[in-house]
């Protein structure tokens, strides 16, 4: 089953916001750019700032497409659009109990993120 991903690279000044995935999720354990499965009909960018609400309790007020990734993990088909969000109201936290990091995007380098993320994180430190 292919599910559509909404995920925020959520940016203040040289800073990034990541969040590390509860154990029982799937790619439990590794670290991701916070966001979710678009519901039935929902837009990538209502699902972004649904999930971005939910998980993080931020209003983003400012963002633009960054990147789409396809990729197969076997168990699932993702397909995750990732958007750069430099507006937002609202401290980013993680109101789901999740581990939370304010990172360098040099240093992003140094966490373990799903196979999908490896080409977004290689984009970052290269446009940094
Ligand atoms: N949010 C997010 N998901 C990612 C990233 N990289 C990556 O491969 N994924 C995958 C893992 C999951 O299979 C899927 C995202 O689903 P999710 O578990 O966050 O979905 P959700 O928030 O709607 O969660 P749930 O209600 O099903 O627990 O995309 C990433 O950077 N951020
Ligand atoms: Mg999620």
């Amino acid at each position: 089953m292919l599910v559509r991903v909404a995920a925020g690279i959520i940016l203040r000044g040289d800073a990034v916001f990541i969040a590390l995935r509860k154990s029982d999720q799937h790619q439990g354990g590794l670290w991701e750019f916070p966001g979710g499965k678009c519901e039935p009909l929902e837009s990538v960018e209502v699902a972004l700032a649904r999930e971005l609400k939910e998980e993080c309790g931020i209003a983003i007020t400012e963002y633009s497409l960054f990147k789409i990734i396809a990729h197969d993990y076997g168990d699932k088909q993702v397909e995750l659009y990732f958007y750069r969000v430099v507006g937002f109201d609202g401290d980013p936290l993680g109101k789901e109990g999740q581990e939370v990091r304010w990172v360098t995007v040099e240093d992003l380098m140094s966490y373990d993120f799903p196979a999908a993320n490896k080409v977004i994180v290689e984009a970052l430190i290269a446009q940094a």
